[in-house]
């Protein structure tokens, strides 16, 4: 029996329009299953709108501070008391494009589970650490400085995504079995320390992740379902990915 249930999260990154929730609750309303959980995570005047049509939402980021002169930035407690669930933290466009370093990821972390938000933590190694072997020095080292703030015990209500940034929006997929490789080392590494916790730790891999290439991905043991940029615009697409990963877990 499967111990952990799958996850289809789609990342609409800066797109999306009222047009776009309509069509995608109405596609994701038509693939709802209690076999996988299903979760936007639209910009943020989306947020409301599609909570309204009865989809899992979630937001792209959310401030590390409390409410405050912080012009610009969104209070998790807001987003919660929106209705939404989850929240990405460390997505790799946060991480290069807004310098947010992986002390400033474990504080937005803290912050969305003081609120109850849960938080999905983004982990991924560039190309050159890629070609310079440093994929698991690099994804350990997002994951320890969780671990060195919260403790273990903070992953249990928590999710991993594994994106390697060299996948990102690139058409390049990892294989499932370069994937697969890295979905073991963060299980195993979080097992040495609590060895339930990993078991049941849901960890998605994000990167180029279409209708034709998911059902494989998916498959593999440790790949718990995905976290989808370019392909959760596209109904129809997102609709296949979500139907592939009802059969894998
Ligand atoms: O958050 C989603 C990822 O960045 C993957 O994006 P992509 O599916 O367009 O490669």
């Amino acid at each position: 029996m499967a111990i952990r249930k799958a996850m289809v999260a789609g990342n609409w990154k800066m797109n999306g329009s009222l047009e776009l929730v309509k069509q995608m609750s109405d596609a994701i309303n038509n693939v709802k299953s209690k076999k996988i959980d299903v979760v936007l995570f639209p910009p943020f005047p989306l947020v409301s709108a599609l909570i309204a049509s009865g989809v899992s939402t979630g937001t792209q980021t959310i401030s590390e501070y409390k409410p405050g002169a912080f012009t610009g930035e969104v209070d998790a407690q807001l987003v919660k008391d929106l209705g939404a669930e989850y929240v990405l933290v460390g997505h790799s466009e946060r991480r290069s494009i807004y310098n947010e370093s992986n002390s400033t990821v474990a504080e937005k972390f803290s912050r969305a589970q003081q609120v109850g938000l849960t938080p999905i933590l983004c982990v991924g190694e560039s190309e050159s650490e890629q070609e310079n072997g440093k994929t698991e020095l690099v994804v350990a080292a997002q994951i320890d400085a969780v671990i060195e703030k919260l403790g273990v015990a903070a992953l249990k209500d928590s999710v991993i995504a594994y994106e390697p940034v060299w996948a990102i929006g690139t058409g390049k997929t990892a294989s499932p079995e370069q994937a697969q490789n890295v979905h073991k080392f963060i299980r195993d590494k979080i097992a040495a320390l609590d060895s339930d916790l990993a078991q049941g730790l849901t960890i998605l891999y994000g990167g180029s992740v279409n209708e034709k290439n998911s059902e494989l991905l998916f498959a593999q043991t440790d790949i718990d379902g995905g976290l989808i940029g370019g392909a959760s615009l596209k109904a129809d697409s997102f609709s296949a990915i979500c139907e592939s990963a009802k059969g894998t877990l």
